[in-house]
């Protein structure tokens, strides 16, 4: 079973659910979490925008394209990322827009494409206005869920104070349509993979697709209705805790449903230190973040 969590709960420390949490993080690396300031409302609205947006016609997603910047802002075609090197590209569509530093921020002028400018389309009209404040709000969301993991984990154990000041958290809209005829045994909506930073929000619409290993090897569905979020973690957390937060293998083989999904990836800011603890060497955030950008999206390959 994975874990149901309430966020009121976790933000007052109560003891049962903090003992939930501790074993979620550690075991399975997968909970939901509901009692968020995010309603079901607004969620199946920020759902319904890149609906519309995906459902828009090739040429009218080309402006904002991906593939013509050097980051991974805006749209990402299908067959644009392959995360997992044994499989084919994911035939997966996506749309990402990432963290706007201050202008007067150190890390501003350094032209880090982790900090790359967003790309908006035109279409829909609210989209941009309402993807951004979601992307606010869901930050929100994912802090007090990191915090409450660095009180559980004991001692600060990942400097989660100040870490993520420029969090270079990423907001995604997934596309999967239904599984096309012509995909074979390595084709896949998202191919197995864990995820890279720290702390994943995920929305859906309901809709089955996702499956997640248990530590027993099967994979397990989650679907979860808007409002309630899936939380998962990355490689880069289970490394800066050295292994006492957990990154779970989860993948969307895709079916005769259509579907969306909205994941916010929360990272620290570039120049934090992960490196596991008693390291020599620092590893910062960035760099480990930029590395597996430039291993997964195919446009970017050429500077892995
Ligand atoms: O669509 C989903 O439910 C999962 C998406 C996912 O794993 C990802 O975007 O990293
Ligand atoms: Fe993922």
């Amino acid at each position: 079973m994975i874990p149901e969590l309430n966020l009121n709960a976790l933000n007052a420390r109560d003891p049962g659910e903090m003992a939930v949490l501790g074993r979620a993080v550690r075991e399975i690396g997968f909970l939901t979490v509901t009692g968020t300031s995010l309603s079901a409302a607004r969620v199946s609205r920020v759902l319904d925008l890149y609906r519309a947006f995906f459902e828009l016609p090739a040429a009218d997603k080309r402006p904002v394209d991906m593939v013509r910047t050097g980051s991974n802002r805006g749209w990402g075609a299908p067959g644009s990322e392959q995360v997992d090197p044994g499989a084919n590209p994911d035939f997966k569509e996506v749309f990402d827009c990432g963290y706007e530093l201050p202008t007067d921020h150190p890390l501003a002028s350094q032209g880090l494409s982790v900090y790359a400018p967003n790309l908006w389309p035109s279409i829909p009209a609210e989209f941009r206005c309402e993807i951004q404040d979601y992307y606010a709000e869901a930050l929100n969301v994912g802090r007090q869920v990191l915090a409450a993991i660095s009180d559980v984990a004991g001692d600060d154990p990942f400097g989660f104070d100040g870490a993520f000041d420029a969090p270079m958290a990423l907001l995604r809209g997934n596309y999967y349509p239904e599984r096309p005829n012509w995909a074979g045994a390595k084709d896949f909506g998202i191919a197995a993979h864990t995820d890279y930073g720290c702390l994943t929000l995920l929305a859906m619409d309901g809709s089955p697709g996702l499956t997640v290993q248990m530590p027993d090897g099967s994979w397990q569905a989650i679907d979860a209705q808007p409002g309630v979020f899936v939380i998962n973690f990355g490689e880069m957390l289970e490394m800066w805790t050295g292994g006492r937060v957990k990154a779970t293998l989860h993948r969307v083989v895709g079916g005769a449903n259509e579907r969306i999904s909205v994941p916010l990836f929360l990272n620290p800011s570039y120049d934090t230190n992960v490196a596991p603890p008693g390291a020599r060497e620092p590893i910062l955030a960035g760099e480990h973040l930029s590395r597996r950008f430039n291993e997964t999206y195919l446009h970017l390959k050429s500077k892995a």
